[in-house]
């Protein structure tokens, strides 16, 4: 079986490679169709399922799988949001990922269309984190890197996907 993953971010690519390690994974570059740094969690879902969608299409898939990141602003709170989408013959699937907080200073740049990864360099003063450990990874101590969150969310899309297909529906 062939899956497409819309990304060349290594941390999407290796989550798919480990949750579908019995298939052949096609990482491919595709658009989101929303903005590089999705601010609500609708945006975001919305930005998984065009990846998930174009990557299918791209490479003659037979799945498609889009992970996309972003943030939400709920009143003074910052939080780091992200979405799976898994598109096949029967539909689209969706699944979210782990939230947690980011520091509140972050919003007045977001809100002025900076991105987090640029942020998070700044802040930090390490290079590619986005690659790396993620934003997950440095304010949970490590403890649940980028990967390991989008492995939990592709657990979550393929968990649905084999629930549907075992009861024929
Ligand atoms: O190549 P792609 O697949 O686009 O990978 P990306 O790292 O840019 O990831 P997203 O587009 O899904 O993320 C949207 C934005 O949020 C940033 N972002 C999301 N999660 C992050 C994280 O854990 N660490 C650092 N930046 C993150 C990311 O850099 C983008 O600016
Ligand atoms: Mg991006």
């Amino acid at each position: 079986m062939k899956i497409a993953i819309g990304s060349l971010n290594p941390t999407k690519v290796q989550a798919v490679e480990k949750v579908f390690f019995d298939c052949t994974v096609l990482p491919v570059s595709v658009p989101s169709d929303v903005s590089n740094q999705p601010l609500t969690d609708d945006e975001t879902m919305r930005g998984a399922i065009n990846r998930a969608r174009h990557s299918r299409i791209e490479s003659k898939a037979d799945i498609g799988i889009g992970l996309e990141g972003g943030v939400i602003i709920s009143g003074d709170k910052l939080l780091l949001c992200n979405w799976g989408a898994l598109v096949y013959d029967g539909g689209v699937l969706v699944a979210s990922g782990a939230k947690i907080l980011l520091p509140s200073e972050f919003i007045p740049a977001l809100q002025d269309g900076r991105e987090l990864a640029e942020l998070m360099e700044s802040y930090t003063k390490k290079k590619d984190i986005r690659s790396k450990e993620g934003a997950i990874g440095i304010f949970t101590n490590g403890r649940i890197t980028r990967q390991q969150m989008f492995e939990h969310v592709c657990e979550l899309l393929l968990g649905q996907l084999e629930y549907l297909k075992n009861n024929n529906c």
